[in-house]
C-alpha cells in the first residue's frame, strides 16, 4: 500500500472538498505521499481519483486509519467530532492527526470529548488561504503557496509529529506561524468570519429589499469585491459562526458600534469625521498590501540606474526649487501634534519624507494632499495619536527615526520600530540614551540598534549636555522629546541650533530660547500655514551649476536667509561666486530670491570647525573647489562621524579616475584647480556624491556617467525635470 520513498507516506484526506483536495493534489504532483481520500458523499472520490487528486479512494475503517502515516481532517468544523469518533479506535499513536477548520477552540474541545484529553498525536492547524469555491474540482494545488498555515500546538504535543507538520504545510508552499488556540480564533473572527458575515447578510438583505432586481442588475465593482465571499460554502460558514460564537459576537460588538457612529455622521452630515475614517481606513489597508505584496512577492530589487551629463552649456531661467527635506519631515511631525488644521505648502513628499509621512497616517493622522507639494493635516495634539497596527517601518531613513522616536515615547500605546537595509546595523546610543534621560521606556535590540520597542512611560524634564558636537536630527529629537515632558527641558550644546529649524517650531509654538544653552516648554502646539523654502542641496546644486557655466544667469526664489544656507553662500560669495540676494525676506524662513551668474572662483579653504559646520555640503563644495583656481583645502574631515568621511573618499577616487586632481591626506583634502576629461564616475550608491558628480560632470571637457544614482533619485525624483528646466542635458539610463 506504502511507497517508502515518499516523504510523508500514506497520507489520508478526510473531507475531499476544496480545502482537502489542493493539499492532496500539491502532495501528490509532488511525489512526496500516497493519497488516500474519505468523503460521505462517495462522487467526491471518483472524482478525486479521475482528476488525479488522490491515489486511492478509503472508508474510515481499521485497515485505512491503522496504515496512516498522516490523517488530515478537511471537513466542515462541526463534522470533526464524529470523524474523531469513528477513527478512534483504529488511529495508532505515531500516525500525526492535524486539521484544516477555520477554528480551532471548537476542534481541540471535540478532540477533548472524543480523547478525554487531546492526544499527543493531535495537532490542530488552518491554512489562511481559500477560495469561495467548493468541492473538490475547486482544488487548486498552488493555493497555499506563499500564504500562511497556523498551527496551534498543545502543551503535550508530540515534537516530532510537530516538526513534521510544519515540513507538511511549507512541502505545499505555506508559510508557517505558531500561534496559541484561543488567540487564533479571536484574530481569525476579525480577519476572516467577520467579513463572511458582513458579506452574507449584506446580500441577503439587499436581495430581499424593494428594488432587489435593479440593485443586482446594476451592481458593478463595489459590490461584486465586497460580496465575493457570500458564494461561499454555507455548511463551512454555518459551522464556523457555531464553533467561534464569542470572539465573532465581541468583533461584531465592535464593528456595530463603529457602524452606528458612521450612521450618525452621515445623519448630521459630519465629512471631517467621514473624511478622517476613509483616509485611515484606505492608509491601513495600504499598508497592509504593501506587506502583503512583500510576503508574496519579496522586496523588489533595487535596480542601478545611471545618468549621464553631457558638456552643458549656460544654465538660464527662473526657478523655485521644492521645500527643504529635513524641513519637510519636520513640518508634518509638528503638524500632526498640534491641534488644528495646518496647511504645508512646498513640502517635499518625497523619498524619506514619505517613510515619515506614512508613520504619521499609521498612526490615524488624517493628511490631505493636494497637487505638488501641498498639504493639509488634521492635528491629533501631542498625544492624540493611535496604536498603528503594524510596528512603524523606518525604512532606511534615519531622519524619520530621530524625528519618531522621541514622540513615540511619549505616547500612551506599546509601538515597535523596525527598518531595514544599513540602519539595521546602526547604532543609535545618543538617541536612546537621550530618551531613557528622559524616563522614556525603550529596550533595543543588541547594541543599541533596531528594532525598538516603545511602551507607555511619564517623562520628565532633563537637563543634559549633548553628546560631541551633536546633529541636528539629535538636537531636533531632545526638542521633540521637551515637548512630552511636563517643564522645561534644557540642553547645551557647543554648536548653534539651527535658525530655519527654529523658525519652524516656534511657528507651531515652540520656544525655543538660547543658542548653544536652549531650553524648551512643553506646551500645547497650535496647527499652522507654512510656505517651506527651498531644499538647501538643491538650491546650492543650482546655483553652483550657473556659477560653473560660462555665461549662466539664474534666479532662484523662496531661498531661506538663515541658517547654513546664508553660510555657505557667503563661504561662495568669497571664493567669488557672484551671488545676490533680491527683494526684502518674508515670513518666518526670511525667505529671498537669489540672483546666480557665472563667475571664476579662486581658492578656497575650510578648517576644521568650517568643515563641520559645512559637513553635510562638503562634496559640492569640493566640486567647486576642483573649478577654483589654485590649491583648496578643507581640513578635519576625519574628526566628522564615519560616513562622511567615506563620501569624501568616494568622491576623491571619481574624480581622480576622470582625470581631476584631487588628494586625500590625514584627514584633509587638498584639491589643486583643474578640469578633468570626463568619463565613468562611480557614486557608490551615496545621494549626495550623485549630486556632486552631475555637478562636476556638467563642466567636464567630454561630459561624464554617474553611476548608481537610484538613492539620488528616490530623493530628488523629478531631477531630469529640474536639469531641464535649467538646460542641462542629464539622461536617466536604466
Ligand atoms: N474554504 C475556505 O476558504 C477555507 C479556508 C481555510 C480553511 N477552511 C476549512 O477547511 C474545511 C473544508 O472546507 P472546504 O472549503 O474544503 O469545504 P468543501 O465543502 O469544499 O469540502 C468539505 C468536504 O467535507 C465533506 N464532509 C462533510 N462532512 C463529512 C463527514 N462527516 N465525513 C466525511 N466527509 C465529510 C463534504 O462532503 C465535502 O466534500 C473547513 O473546516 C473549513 O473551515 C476553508
Ligand atoms: O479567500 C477566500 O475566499 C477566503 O474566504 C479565505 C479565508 C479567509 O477568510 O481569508 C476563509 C476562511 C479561512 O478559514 C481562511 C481563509
Amino acid at each position: 500500500m506504502q511507497d517508502s520513498k515518499k516523504e510523508f507516506g500514506n497520507v489520508l484526506i478526510v473531507g475531499l472538498g476544496m480545502i482537502g483536495g489542493s493539499f492532496a493534489k500539491s502532495l501528490k504532483l509532488q511525489g512526496l505521499a500516497t493519497l488516500f481520500g474519505a468523503d460521505r458523499r462517495a462522487g467526491e472520490l471518483t472524482l478525486g481519483v479521475s482528476t488525479g487528486v488522490i491515489d486511492h479512494p478509503a472508508q474510515l475503517d481499521e485497515a485505512t486509519i491503522s496504515n496512516m502515516d498522516i490523517i488530515i481532517l478537511a471537513t466542515p468544523v462541526r463534522a470533526m467530532e464524529s470523524v474523531l469518533t469513528e477513527i478512534k479506535p483504529f488511529i495508532k499513536p505515531t500516525t500525526l492527526i492535524t486539521d484544516v477548520g477555520s477554528t480551532k477552540g471548537s476542534v481541540v474541545a471535540a478532540a477533548k470529548k472524543v480523547f478525554g484529553e487531546a492526544p499527543a498525536n493531535f495537532i490542530p492547524g488552518h491554512p489562511i488561504a481559500g477560495a469561495e469555491k467548493s468541492g473538490v474540482l475547486a482544488a487548486n494545488p498552488h493555493l497555499f503557496e506563499k500564504h500562511m498555515a497556523i498551527v496551534t500546538p498543545l502543551p503535550y504535543s508530540d515534537p516530532e509529529l510537530l516538526d513534521r507538520l510544519h515540513r507538511l504545510w511549507r512541502a505545499v508552499g505555506a508559510d508557517v506561524v505558531s500561534m496559541d488556540v484561543d488567540h487564533h480564533d479571536h484574530v481569525l473572527a476579525a480577519s476572516s468570519h467577520l467579513p463572511h458575515l458582513l458579506a452574507y447578510t449584506l446580500v441577503d438583505a439587499l436581495a430581499n429589499a424593494e428594488r432587489s432586481q435593479d440593485i443586482f442588475r446594476f451592481a458593478a465593482g463595489g459590490f461584486r469585491d465586497f460580496t465575493r465571499i457570500a458564494s461561499s460554502d454555507p455548511v463551512m460558514w454555518r459551522d464556523v459562526f457555531l464553533a467561534n460564537k464569542d470572539a465573532t459576537l465581541a468583533t461584531l460588538d465592535l464593528f456595530t458600534e463603529r457602524l452606528d457612529e458612521m450612521r450618525q455622521a452621515i445623519v448630521e452630515a459630519d465629512g471631517a469625521s467621514m473624511y478622517g475614517v476613509f483616509t485611515r481606513a484606505k492608509s491601513a489597508r495600504d499598508h497592509f498590501l504593501r506587506l502583503l505584496e512583500q510576503r508574496t512577492l519579496g522586496k523588489p530589487q533595487e535596480k542601478a540606474v545611471a545618468i549621464s551629463v553631457s558638456p552643458a552649456s549656460a544654465i538660464n531661467g527662473e526657478i523655485k526649487l521644492i521645500g527643504d527635506k529635513s524641513l519637510s519631515h519636520r513640518a508634518l511631525i509638528m503638524a500632526a501634534l498640534a491641534k488644528g488644521v495646518s496647511e504645508l505648502s512646498n513640502i517635499d513628499l518625497t523619498g524619506d519624507v514619505k517613510v515619515t509621512m506614512q508613520a504619521l497616517k499609521d498612526m490615524g493622522v488624517v493628511i490631505e494632499e493636494f497637487g505638488y507639494g501641498a498639504v493639509r493635516v488634521h492635528g491629533v495634539g501631542r498625544r492624540g495619536l493611535r496604536a498603528p497596527i503594524a510596528p512603524i517601518n523606518v525604512h532606511n531613513s534615519a531622519t524619520s527615526l530621530y524625528l519618531l522616536a522621541p514622540i513615540l515615547s511619549g505616547q500612551t500605546f506599546h509601538v515597535e520600530v523596525i527598518g531595514e537595509e544599513t540602519l539595521l546595523n546602526t547604532p543609535f546610543t545618543h538617541l536612546l540614551a537621550l530618551m531613557r534621560e528622559a524616563g522614556a521606556s525603550v529596550t533595543s535590540a543588541a547594541a543599541d540598534c533596531l528594532p525598538f520597542k516603545f511602551a507607555p512611560a511619564e517623562l520628565t524634564p532633563v537637563k543634559i549636555e549633548l553628546p560631541g558636537p551633536p546633529s541636528s536630527r539629535l538636537m531636533s529629537s531632545a526638542v521633540l522629546l521637551s515637548l512630552f515632558a511636563e517643564g522645561q527641558s534644557q540642553f547645551s550644546t557647543v554648536l548653534h541650533f539651527d535658525d530655519q529649524v527654529r523658525a519652524l517650531f516656534a511657528s507651531f509654538g515652540v520656544g525655543i530660547d538660547g543658542e548653544s544653552d536652549i531650553s524648551v516648554s512643553s506646551n500645547e502646539l497650535k496647527g499652522t500655514a507654512l510656505d517651506l523654502p527651498a531644499d538647501m542641496q538643491q538650491t546650492l546644486w543650482s546655483v553652483l551649476l550657473a556659477t560653473l557655466l560660462p555665461g549662466s544667469s539664474l534666479r532662484l526664489s523662496g531661498v531661506s536667509s538663515q541658517g547654513r544656507m546664508v553660510k555657505v553662500l557667503s563661504l561662495l560669495q568669497g571664493a567669488g561666486a557672484k551671488i545676490d540676494w533680491v527683494g526684502e525676506p518674508i515670513d518666518v524662513f526670511a525667505a529671498q530670491s537669489v540672483q546666480v551668474s557665472f563667475a571664476k572662483l579662486s581658492s578656497f579653504n575650510l578648517d576644521a570647525v568650517q568643515s563641520y559646520e559645512m559637513r553635510e555640503f562638503l562634496t559640492q563644495l569640493a566640486t567647486a573647489a576642483i573649478y577654483a583656481e589654485g590649491d583648496s583645502q578643507f581640513e578635519g574631515i576625519s574628526h566628522l562621524p564615519y560616513f562622511y568621511e567615506d563620501r569624501i573618499t568616494t568622491f576623491v577616487d571619481g574624480v581622480n579616475h576622470i582625470g581631476g586632481a584631487v588628494e586625500w591626506h590625514a584627514g584633509t583634502l587638498l584639491s589643486k584647480g583643474c578640469t578633468p576629461q570626463g568619463g565613468d564616475l562611480d557614486s557608490a550608491g551615496n545621494e549626495l556624491v550623485a549630486l556632486a558628480f552631475l555637478l562636476l560632470a556638467a563642466r567636464c571637457r567630454n561630459g561624464a556617467t554617474v553611476r548608481d544614482c537610484q538613492k539620488l533619485l528616490a530623493q530628488i525624483p523629478n531631477l531630469e525635470e529640474i536639469a531641464a528646466q535649467l538646460g542641462l542635458k542629464c539622461l536617466v539610463q536604466s
